[in-house]
């Protein structure tokens, strides 16, 4: 009989039918193990679900955790058997050619990697090619040239942009493409104890300043703080430009009607010349303490797996996440999937590009409710309830607030 593990994860759609395809590869490559792959929402109701569930003692061998719940899980007492570590007990080598971004995104102090990589993206622009066509213009490389063009696909009868996660994008993403500090303490790295938000600096404020002005001008759309909320009307083609997730590439092959693209996030040359490489985006997988050793090993077998050469690569193209090791990367490049699709390897550019100070990673307790405070403040920004002074002081007290909180937790 084989040893079975559950694997919980916030993967829907399409996204959840790769999930799902991964899971039967993996348990028809080898008799010893099975893994189930269990839904349980979107991120934070799965993140929600597994903090409720290690509580009670009925936690799963291995759950989904996105980029926002890393420190979050990390910094959970005991709940967590570093990927390198379970990887290494199992008597498996430890590979070390995964892409640096995502090797830094989930790895502790000392270097050793704690979440294993699965699904990693970055926020990139998509556009619809037949409305760019009529209005007559380019995609933007700098938001100073969506200024420029964004009055064309008006006229053309399109909202021009919309954005799919304000936080993610135009806060996390904002840092690290003009390399600006995003926390005190190396962006958190170095302890939750006394690290503070750097986001109610100019650079962030002239952007929700300006953007707050283009939706008023008819120039940007804004339909909510859900996840799919401003993806839905690009792919109706009421929006001509969405940031959306890499890993929205694979559904959006599927969904959209029309021929779209993608290329690099926008970056302000007000701020920056050249732009730097984004965050590593979308989720990593957590080994979970407190189960069987011959659990642990299927996990760590599972693990293995997945970093390995094909899996990642029918991953990244069946999804648009990226792929995470060098090796994956070489093999979709030899398999001519880039001069079938090149917008397939956007993302993978963008995390390779230009390496800054502060473009590594940040590593914050608690940072999906400070994420929570800052959809609400932007929403009031836009609404005309809050000036942009006024709701960055707000997010700079309450998200301090919250890391302060979360510091104590680990304090002991
Ligand atoms: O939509 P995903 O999976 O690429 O994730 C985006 C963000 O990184 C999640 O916080």
């Amino acid at each position: 009989e084989p040893v079975e593990i559950e694997l919980w994860h916030a993967m829907g759609g399409a996204l959840g039918e790769a999930t799902n395809a991964v899971a039967e590869q993996f348990n028809a490559s080898q008799d010893a193990y099975n893994l189930t792959p269990i839904y349980k929402g979107n991120y934070e109701e799965t993140l929600t679900a597994t903090i409720a569930a290690f509580r009670a003692g009925e936690h799963p061998n291995i759950v989904q955790v996105f980029d926002a719940g890393a420190a979050t899980i990390i910094g959970a007492e005991g709940a967590v058997i570093p990927a390198q570590d379970l990887i290494e007990q199992a008597g498996i080598e430890f590979r070390d050619d995964y892409i640096p971004g995502v090797a830094n995104f989930y790895a502790d102090a000392d270097g050793k990697m704690v979440g294993m990589p699965f699904n990693s993206s970055t926020p990139i622009l998509y556009y619809n090619v037949e409305a760019l066509e009529e209005a007559g213009v380019e995609p933007p490389t700098t938001w100073e040239e969506f200024e420029q063009i964004a009055p064309a696909l008006k006229e053309a009868g399109y909202v021009p942009m919309a954005q799919s996660h304000l936080p993610w994008i135009f806060t996390e993403n904002f840092m690290s493409r003009h390399n600006l500090q995003f926390a005190t303490n190396a962006n958190g790295y170095e302890g939750a104890e006394g690290t503070e938000l750097l986001v109610n600096v100019e650079p962030l404020k002239m952007h929700f300043t300006k953007v707050k002005e283009w939706i008023d001008a008819g120039l940007f759309g804004y339909y909510g703080t859900g996840w799919g909320d401003n993806q839905a009307p690009f792919e109706n083609g009421e929006v001509a430009m969405w940031l959306g997730s890499s890993g929205s590439f694979g559904g959006l092959r599927q969904s959209a009607d029309f021929d779209f693209s993608a290329t690099f996030l926008p970056y302000w040359e007000a701020v920056t010349e050249e732009p730097y490489h984004t965050f590593i985006g979308g989720a990593a997988l957590f080994a979970m303490s407190g189960h069987p050793d011959e659990e642990n090993e299927a996990a760590a077998a599972f693990f293995e797996f997945l970093s390995s050469a094909d899996p990642q690569v029918f991953w990244h193209r069946e999804t648009g996440y990226v792929p995470i090791t060098a090796e994956a990367y070489e093999t979709a490049k030899e398999q001519g999937y880039y001069d079938e699709v090149p917008q397939a390897e956007v993302g993978i550019q963008q995390l390779q590009g230009r390496a800054g100070e502060w473009n590594n990673g940040y590593r914050m307790g608690f940072y999906v409710q400070i994420r929570d405070v800052m959809n609400r403040e932007y929403g009031r920004i836009f609404s005309g309830e809050a000036t942009v002074d006024e709701a960055f002081e707000i997010i700079e007290e309450e998200g301090n607030r919250l890391l302060e909180r979360f510091a104590q937790t680990q304090s002991g």
